[in-house]
């Protein structure tokens, strides 16, 4: 009997929320989870610009800076309480999820039972409420759910995964939650594979750090001391992009995917590449190179990404190549030391 009841309350709510979905005329509500890290403070402002101030709600379990509170909509929500996200969506009529909380692959390693119970349980959590919802819920996953025995030069969309970090085996199972439960439910689940993404704010604890690190430091002292080997090549991208494709992949019409998980870029180089064109602008500069834990997780990831199925399926291009990165980190970096007074 309860079975049986719970089974029409799902059908019911299956079929108010496709129409809901699909027929959508006023802008998406956005719940992002995990929002007060690199990429979701930056994620707010763009989606706010498209579908407005009050659609986009950003959560975290930190406390906000008052420019945060200013921007629009916060909420606490811890990624492992459920009952707490529930009331989120039901009390906003969230239409998307956005589900960024993590523990990125340097500092998951640091912290092996929380990155299961953030990466892990935090996926189920979500995958579930956006189920029970009928939401269309995006998760990043990245170039980290690669390992040493995956093709590194290119990688396909398609191809041996098997990470070594729990940061990757986090996002590989993402991937295969996120899949199995649109095949099985239906669910609108959307996975972009982001490499290393660069913008001026502080980033969480990756591997690919040093790309913001270097303008950081450089611009402060003159001088870094990088933890990668002068000739670690990654996949990498500037922010505006990996904004850009998730938030035009998330506006594509279902029937033209063929696939829930894209592979996603905009370039590669290495250390030594971005530092000589640094050097245009900053001749003074003085990289010195010091390899630590973080070089085993370079060596175990893609150097070269193919994006090639996001720009068929979905007409994916990115617009920022290394000179107008490098451009545009110089300026940004800048402008946040002057504000920020050091
Ligand atoms: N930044 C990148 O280069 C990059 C590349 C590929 C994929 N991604 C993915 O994008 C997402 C966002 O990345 P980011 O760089 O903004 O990470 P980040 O580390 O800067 O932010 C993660 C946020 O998650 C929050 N969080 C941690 N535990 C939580 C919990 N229990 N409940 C709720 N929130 C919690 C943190 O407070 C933090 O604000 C992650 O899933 C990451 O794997 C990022
Ligand atoms: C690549 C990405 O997933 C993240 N910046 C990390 O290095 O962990």
């Amino acid at each position: 009997m309860f079975l049986r009841n719970l089974y029409r309350t799902s059908v019911k709510l299956n079929i108010r929320n496709y129409s809901h979905n699909n027929l959508l005329k006023s802008p998406p509500k956005i719940l992002i989870t995990g929002g007060l890290g690199q990429l979701g403070v930056e994620c707010a402002k763009y989606l706010r610009k498209k579908y407005g101030r009050d659609n986009v709600i950003l959560s975290d379990i930190i406390k906000p800076t008052q420019d945060i509170v200013n921007d629009g909509p916060y909420i606490f929500v811890d990624i492992l309480d459920f009952k707490g996200l529930q009331k989120i969506v039901v009390d906003h009529r969230v239409d998307w999820l956005i589900h960024f909380s993590a523990l990125l692959s340097a500092i998951g390693e640091q912290n092996v039972s929380l990155a299961v119970r953030v990466n892990i349980e935090g996926v189920h959590n979500v995958i579930e409420l956006a189920k029970q919802y009928n939401l269309r819920i995006f998760v990043p996953s990245t170039i980290g759910a690669f390992g040493p025995d995956s093709p590194r030069n290119p990688t396909p969309n398609i191809t041996i995964q098997r990470p070594r970090t729990i940061y990757g085996v986090s996002k590989v199972h993402a991937e295969l939650m996120g899949e199995y439960y649109y095949h099985k439910f239906g669910l609108d689940f959307r996975c972009l594979r982001f490499p290393g993404v660069i913008s001026s704010d502080p980033p969480g604890g990756g591997t690919t750090d040093y790309a913001i690190a270097i303008f950081h430091e450089v611009l402060r002292k003159g001088h870094y001391e990088c933890y990668l080997k002068p000739d670690t090549r990654l996949p990498m991208m500037h922010v505006k992009d990996a904004l850009r494709a998730l938030s035009e992949y998330l506006a594509v019409p279902n029937e033209n995917l063929t696939r829930r998980v894209y592979n996603v870029t905009a370039m590669d180089f290495t250390p030594e590449e971005l530092t000589d064109k640094m050097a245009a602008y900053l001749p003074e500069l003085k990289i010195t190179y010091r390899p630590d834990s973080r070089q085993d997780i370079a060596d175990s990831w893609p150097q070269v990404f193919d994006d090639s199925e996001a720009r068929r399926d979905w007409n994916w291009k990115p617009q920022v190549d290394l000179d107008e990165l490098v451009k545009l980190m110089i300026k940004e970096v800048k402008e946040k030391i002057i504000a920020n007074g050091s």
